[in-house]
């Protein structure tokens, strides 16, 4: 693979970005679909879609330290958008088009966003009118005259914010995780040291692009000279679409959660074993079931998979080659230990650092890529920035993770659960405490405790256990109207189960293992 790294010394997303486009204008940068056809954008056009985009921007007052929130999902014209604002200084705030109109005000209040893109076309949002909105189509931007601003910065530097992702929070409020520039390009850098993406790979990205997993398919895709192709959010639940959009976009690589092949594995396996460029495929997000995992190797005997481990506050912090074959008795799979240029820590419950085979200790990820904290949040970022453990006296921080793991012989480590109660639904990060405040909040609700059971497929989903007040009747409709709008669709809980009273443990908290074992009963 062309090595990109220092090629192209870069210290801001888009200059890493468009890095290749000075060397290779005329290669594709983006394969997307568009009107129904599929339509190849070069990494020339991106640049000087870049440039135009800026410009508009410019105008309409986008400067060094202002925050744009975009909606969109990923694509030639949005990625223009974002590398625009990391060339202006400004960082943008990636959002998820269907997240609820709620949910958007608490970030857009959060942020107080000099910008508010939303693609064409779409319906209006209930926002307070203090914020300026534009549009933006493959043909450029709509955006109201900004009042030019009196700028104490001029230029970008690495260590500004880049970008931040807004995820569950325990609190009920959304918390964002802020990504500098150094911190995210620290990371694709790695990967490019691992290596991911070879210059000549078709990248086939499945994610949002409010999730991080997508910033890191185009950062290191485009950074390292290959093609992404924007897979339409809709093709996933259409297994022959998405099918036809790999084979005729000549995807090389597909990037995802494990979810995303489920139905492909159990409704077209002919289709997926015929794609025949296809020669690796990368997860993040949660586990790949082994099962499965086994399955999609037999249809595709040698395909590389590469297990991408890692949370939002680091972009991630390790990739693992999964074997091949699979060790028949293997029960859960590497995380590896640590991506190049970042080293993994696994500290017990009394803060000592443990590295005997088979002991379980807290990731405490020591890397470039350390995030810059939470949007105005210090508590909760101190929480987790903390003294490195082996060296608490030397000023060097490392991110807590809350996710537990044991080292195996092979000296790699194994993730085996969680310190807190964060779940993950097709790859989504959920805090169970934000489902349960949302449905305290309703008047009728005397106890509530929300629990993520595999359903019968295999695949996790969401229950709420509701213990209504003395005397209420509570219906679920009205708790699932409630949360639909003040949730994205994944915090939805999936059931509903009415009790007279939470099953307790000896200590008096709501029983979640009874709560979990009646919600694997009750599917
Ligand atoms: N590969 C796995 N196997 C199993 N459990 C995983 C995996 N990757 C995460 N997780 C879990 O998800 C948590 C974090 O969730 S998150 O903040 O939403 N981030 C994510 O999921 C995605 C994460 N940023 C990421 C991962 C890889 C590449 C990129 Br680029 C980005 C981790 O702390 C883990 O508990």
């Amino acid at each position: 693979m062309t090595d990109a790294v220092g090629r192209f010394p870069a210290d801001t997303l888009d200059q890493f970005v468009l890095g290749p486009a000075a060397r290779t204008p005329d290669k594709p940068a983006v394969i997307e679909r568009a009107g129904g056809a599929l339509v190849t954008v070069t990494y020339g056009e991106l640049a000087r879609a870049v440039d135009a985009r800026a410009a508009a921007l410019a105008e309409a007052g986008v400067g060094t330290g202002d925050r744009v929130v975009i909606e969109s999902q990923t694509s030639a014209a949005a990625i223009a958008l974002l590398l625009a604002c990391s060339r202006l200084g400004a960082a943008f705030v990636p959002v998820d088009p269907d997240t609820p109109d709620l949910r958007v005000r608490a970030i857009v209040e959060a942020t107080d966003p000099v910008l508010h893109i939303r693609p064409a076309g779409r319906p209006a949002r209930e926002l307070p009118s203090t914020t300026a909105v534009a549009e933006f189509s493959p043909d450029g931007l709509v955006a109201p005259a900004g009042k030019p601003r009196q700028r104490r910065r001029r230029a970008v530097v690495g260590t500004d914010p880049a970008y931040l992702i807004f995820t569950s929070g325990t609190t009920g409020q959304p918390k964002g995780v802020v990504l500098s520039h150094h911190a995210a390009l620290a990371f694709y850098r790695g990967a490019q040291r691992f290596p991911v993406v070879a210059a000549d790979d078709v990248v086939a990205s499945t994610s949002p692009l409010a999730f991080d997993v997508s910033l890191f398919d185009l950062g290191v895709t485009l950074g390292s000279g290959a093609t992404l192709a924007p897979v339409p959010r809709e093709f996933l639940s259409f297994p022959r679409r998405l099918l036809g959009f790999l084979r005729d976009a000549g995807a090389t690589v597909v990037h995802g959660v494990p979810s995303l092949w489920r139905p492909l594995l159990r409704h077209e396996p002919d289709d997926l074993a015929a794609l025949d460029r296809l020669r690796g495929i990368l997860f993040a997000g949660e586990n790949f079931p082994l099962a499965e995992l086994r399955r999609l190797r037999e249809l595709h005997p040698g395909l590389r998979v590469v297990n991408a481990f890692g949370a939002t506050e680091t972009v991630a912090c390790s990739f693992a080659e999964v074997p091949d074959p699979l060790p028949a008795d293997a029960e859960r799979l590497s995380i590896g230990d640590g991506y190049p240029g970042a080293e993994l820590l696994l500290v017990d419950s009394d803060g000592s650092v443990v590295d005997a085979p088979g002991a379980v200790g807290e990731i405490h990820v020591r890397c470039p890529s350390l995030f810059s904290g939470y949007w105005d949040d210090p508590a909760a970022t101190r929480q987790v920035l903390v003294p490195d453990p082996l060296e608490p006296r030397s000023g060097q921080l490392v991110y807590r993770s809350g996710d537990l793991a044991y080292r195996g012989a092979d000296g790699e480590l194994y993730f085996c659960g969680r310190t807190d109660s964060m779940v993950k639904i097709r790859g989504n990060r959920i805090e169970l405490g934000e489902v349960e405040r949302r449905l305290l909040d309703h008047p009728t609700v005397g106890a509530a405790v929300a629990v993520a059971a595999p359903a019968a497929d295999g695949e996790p989903s969401l229950h709420a256990f509701v213990v209504p007040r003395q005397g209420a009747t509570v219906g679920a409709a009205e708790l699932v109207e409630r949360c639909r709008r003040t949730m994205p669709a994944y915090m939805v809980p999936a059931r509903f189960h009415f009790l007279t009273e939470l099953p307790l443990t000896a200590n008096g908290k709501a029983n979640r293992t009874a709560l979990a074992e009646l919600a694997r009963a009750a599917r």
